[in-house]
């Protein structure tokens, strides 16, 4: 899978251990940064690495920021996206199963590395159930279109 990646400078040293790991088992990783555990600001990355998925660049966006609302924040606003913001792996794999999320945020300050990879297996491996909840991410994506959101 093509994989966008990027973070903020608190999710920095997640994203490297999460894009190491990624490119280990196959994936392409996209780094869109940020490179460094200098601050700066998570709209730049998370709208970067979003495009990328928009685009048709990448199939999947991972995201990482202190607490993955902001960087998945900045992500939902480009068109096409749904970006699941997630501390676990049962809302990583519903939000996969019934959302068809093609954009994760995690928290580096919420949740540990190993808690953050067994959120991004889970995603990655988990399907779209599609029937019910087709008609209801078609609504979601009308909404966005609609609105420019
Ligand atoms: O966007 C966030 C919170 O919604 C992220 O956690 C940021 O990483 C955080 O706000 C950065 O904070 P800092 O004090 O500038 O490190």
């Amino acid at each position: 899978m093509r994989i966008a990646m990027g973070s903020d400078h608190a999710g920095f040293e997640l994203k490297e251990r999460l894009a190491r790991r990624l490119r280990d088992q196959g994936h392409e990783v996209i780094d869109v940064g940020t490179h460094s555990t200098q601050s700066c600001d998570y709209p730049v990355f998370g709208e970067a690495a979003a495009r990328k998925v928009a685009s048709g660049e990448a199939d999947r966006a991972v995201l990482v920021c202190g607490t993955g609302q902001g960087i998945g924040m900045s992500a939902n606003k480009v068109a096409g996206i749904r970006c699941a913001i997630v501390s676990e792996a049962f809302s990583a794999r519903l939000s996969r199963e019934h959302n068809d999320a093609n954009a994760l945020a995690i928290g580096a300050r919420v949740v540990g590395p190993g808690v953050a990879e067994e959120i991004v297996d889970v995603w990655l491996a988990t399907d779209f159930l599609g029937g019910r909840h087709a008609r209801r991410v078609a609504q979601i994506d009308r909404m966005g279109a609609a609105l420019g959101a």
